[in-house]
């Protein structure tokens, strides 16, 4: 057995965003390592179809559908109480869902970034040793748009500086208040999910629409990951006990690599 079916075997993840794309992703290759999922998402019927790919994959038990709309912040609270009822504890949490949206931009902070910071605090009632649980892990999704920021979406890189500056900052908190929880953030570059689609639609883009020709250029020049790279990422930050506060970079150009900050001076 390799170190990370060890370290994964019979351990309970919630992933938001679960049903495509990088969380789907995510879902399978905690399931391959013999973990539990609880896939929450939004969208019904692509949750209902991830289910029956999952059943068939690795067996009913394995994992459930939740039904979830995350900037429902009553609705997220009850989609971990259910994960806790229904496999009997939490140890890993991804908090994945996201969305590009510069027309109705506030929906986009409420997605990105503001449930992001529910979900953390959620994922933290349930394993942190200060509410006398027994510790885990989570990991937040940033982008690299944080780090090569595009004039195409100002309002998305914004909601994913701030998911790694939340990230870094809680994971030190935790670190400091021995919560028992490492808390790591992924910034994958373009990824071939549905997630890219949103360029093609004046809905999604609002006045950058305009540009959709020069972000398929700008595609072309870096590249699209496949989600299972993404999701390799991820099992490493939630296996690898010594990264906590880690920033992780998925690119064509460089694959999975950490990014690195200067020591904290005044
Ligand atoms: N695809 C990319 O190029 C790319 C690159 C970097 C980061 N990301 C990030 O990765 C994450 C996953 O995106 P993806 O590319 O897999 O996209 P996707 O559109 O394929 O999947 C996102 C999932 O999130 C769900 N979702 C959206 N809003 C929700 C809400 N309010 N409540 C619950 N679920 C909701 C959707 O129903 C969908 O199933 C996002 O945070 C995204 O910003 C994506
Ligand atoms: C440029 C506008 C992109 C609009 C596409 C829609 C959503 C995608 C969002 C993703 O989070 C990815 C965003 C940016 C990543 C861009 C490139 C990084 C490549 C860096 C590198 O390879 O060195």
């Amino acid at each position: 057995m390799t170190f990370e079916e060890m370290a994964l075997r019979g351990k309970v993840a919630l992933v938001t965003g679960g049903a495509q794309g990088i969380g789907k992703a995510v879902a399978e290759a905690l399931l391959q390592k013999e973990a539990k999922v609880a896939v929450v998402d939004l969208n019904q019927s692509v949750g209902e179809e991830c289910k029956k790919d999952l059943d068939q994959g690795f067996g009913e038990g394995s994992s459930i559908f939740i039904e979830c709309d995350v900037t429902d912040g009553e609705k997220l609270k009850d989609a971990f109480k259910s994960t806790v009822n229904h496999f009997g504890r939490l140890d890993i949490a991804v908090n994945n869902a996201g969305i590009n949206n510069e027309k109705y931009w506030e929906k986009t902070i409420d997605v990105n970034l503001t449930s992001v910071v529910k979900g953390t605090y959620l994922a933290l009632e349930h394993m942190s040793k200060e509410h006398g649980k027994e510790g885990g892990v989570i990991v937040n999704v940033s982008s690299m748009a944080a780090f090569l920021h595009s004039p195409h979406q100002p309002v998305y890189t914004a909601t994913k500086y701030g998911v790694i500056g939340f990230t870094r900052a809680i994971a030190d908190a935790a670190a400091m208040g021995n919560y028992g929880v490492r808390i790591n953030v992924v910034c994958p570059a373009f990824v071939d999910t549905t997630l890219l689609q949103s360029i093609e639609l004046e809905d999604n883009m609002g006045k950058y629409h305009k540009f959709k020709d020069e972000i398929k250029q700008r595609m072309d020049k870096f590249g699209v990951l496949d989600p299972s790279i993404i999701a390799e990422g991820i099992q490493t930050l939630i296996t690898d006990e010594s990264l906590n506060g880690a920033v992780m970079k998925i690119t064509c150009s460089k694959g999975i690599h950490f990014h690195t900050y200067e020591p904290l001076s005044a």
